[in-house]
């Protein structure tokens, strides 16, 4: 297929671009360069630089051809976004409008979308199933959710074949078969398993863990955590399954939670370093546990991850880390 990817030259969107190279398909990336970075683009794909809130119009045009979309380009930080609100609003919600907008126009009726467990908030029920209430605890994940939402109201009027992905908390990265890698470079970095890895590295001093007064085992938020590689494998999946309209929701984790403390010991363990931690404040926004039944993905699309232990993401994070 000729696909359009969002967001891909970003962590997530330029390793599903190179995943679907390396599947056969052309892959044109759009993104505006505010958090990726166009080396991490693969060759193969062709690049155009651009935001999708003034650019989409002119690259989704009927004469490309596009047989489908996949929409990574957001910003992504769920603590962020309880400062800046609007920031969100703007790119995640009004950015996928957008988006919407100019692939009706131009007749193209595929998405995949980057939806994000995070729209689940405290859930009743753990492992968290697509059927559970949704309680979206920070400005990120009701930018995230109203975008999830418009796709079924688009699927329904106007025939948009769609796929929400709902990630859990992504690590690791890709090898790719040349021996080179592809991986995560957010600058700044807010992410736990990074940032202990910078510790380790001796790029930070010490890693500040946000809580440990929740009402969980050891009183730090749990998460679950999935290999990109196995990431990237279902958005392939639920491309090759969309066959008319509709907007279809699946959860993508691997049921396991780990603590923070926890994230921090395989941290430790992995990298033979020391990790100093200092305890801070809670973050704002932040859900105490987050783990998904991804029971329907494995079903529907047959997805079965190939990577589920943290330990071989974390590994993964620090050689790319390492080499990058
Ligand atoms: N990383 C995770 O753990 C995680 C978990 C759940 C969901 N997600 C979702 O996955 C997607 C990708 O996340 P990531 O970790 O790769 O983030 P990232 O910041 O590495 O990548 C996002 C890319 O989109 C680009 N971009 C942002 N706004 C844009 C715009 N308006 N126009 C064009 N380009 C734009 C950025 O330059 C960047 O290259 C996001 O939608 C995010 O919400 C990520
Ligand atoms: O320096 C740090 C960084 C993070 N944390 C904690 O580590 C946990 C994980 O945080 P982080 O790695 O920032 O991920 P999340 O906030 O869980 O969000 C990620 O995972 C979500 C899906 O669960 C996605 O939607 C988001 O885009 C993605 O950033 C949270 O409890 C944080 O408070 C710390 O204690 N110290």
């Amino acid at each position: 297929m000729k696909l359009l990817v969002t967001g891909g030259a970003g962590y997530i969107g330029s390793i599903v671009t190179a995943l679907l190279l390396d599947a056969g398909h052309e892959v044109v990336v759009l993104d505006d360069l505010s958090t990726g970075h166009a080396e991490a683009v693969p060759s193969g794909a062709r690049f155009v630089r651009g935001r999708v809130h003034d650019a989409i119009g002119e690259v989704l045009v009927p004469s490309e051809g596009f047989e489908g979309v996949l929409h990574f380009a957001a910003f992504i930080a769920a603590g962020e976004s309880v400062q800046r609100p609007e920031k969100y609003w703007d790119n995640n919600a009004i950015g996928t409008l957008r988006l919407l907008e100019a692939m009706r126009a131009a007749d193209v009726r595929r998405l995949v979308f980057s939806s994000t467990a995070n729209v689940y908030g405290d859930p009743d029920e753990v492992p968290i199933p697509e059927t559970a209430a949704v309680r979206p605890p920070n400005p990120y994940a009701t930018s995230k959710l109203a975008a999830d939402h418009a796709l079924t109201g688009y699927a329904t009027a106007h025939g948009l074949a769609a796929v929400s992905l709902r990630y859990f908390n992504v690590a690791g990265a890709l090898r790719r078969p040349d021996g080179s890698m592809i991986g995560e470079r957010h600058d700044p970095e807010t992410h736990l398993i990074p940032i202990a890895l910078q510790v380790a590295a001796g790029r930070r001093e010490k890693l500040q863990l946000f809580g440990d007064d929740y009402e969980t085992f050891d009183g730090t938020n749990i998460r679950d955590y999935i290999h990109v590689a196995d990431l990237g494998a279902a958005h392939l999946l639920a491309l090759s399954t969309m066959d008319g309209p509709g907007h279809r929701v699946y959860n993508l984790g691997n049921g396991t939670g780990f603590s923070n403390r926890q994230v921090v010991e395989v941290v430790r363990e992995v990298t033979g370093h020391a990790i100093p931690v200092e305890m801070a404040p809670r973050r704002p926004g932040d859900p105490a546990q987050l783990v998904a039944s991804s029971e329907k993905a494995k079903r529907e699309l047959r997805w079965t991850p190939q990577h589920p232990e943290l330990a071989t993401m974390v590994a993964d994070a620090w050689d790319f880390m390492q080499h990058a």
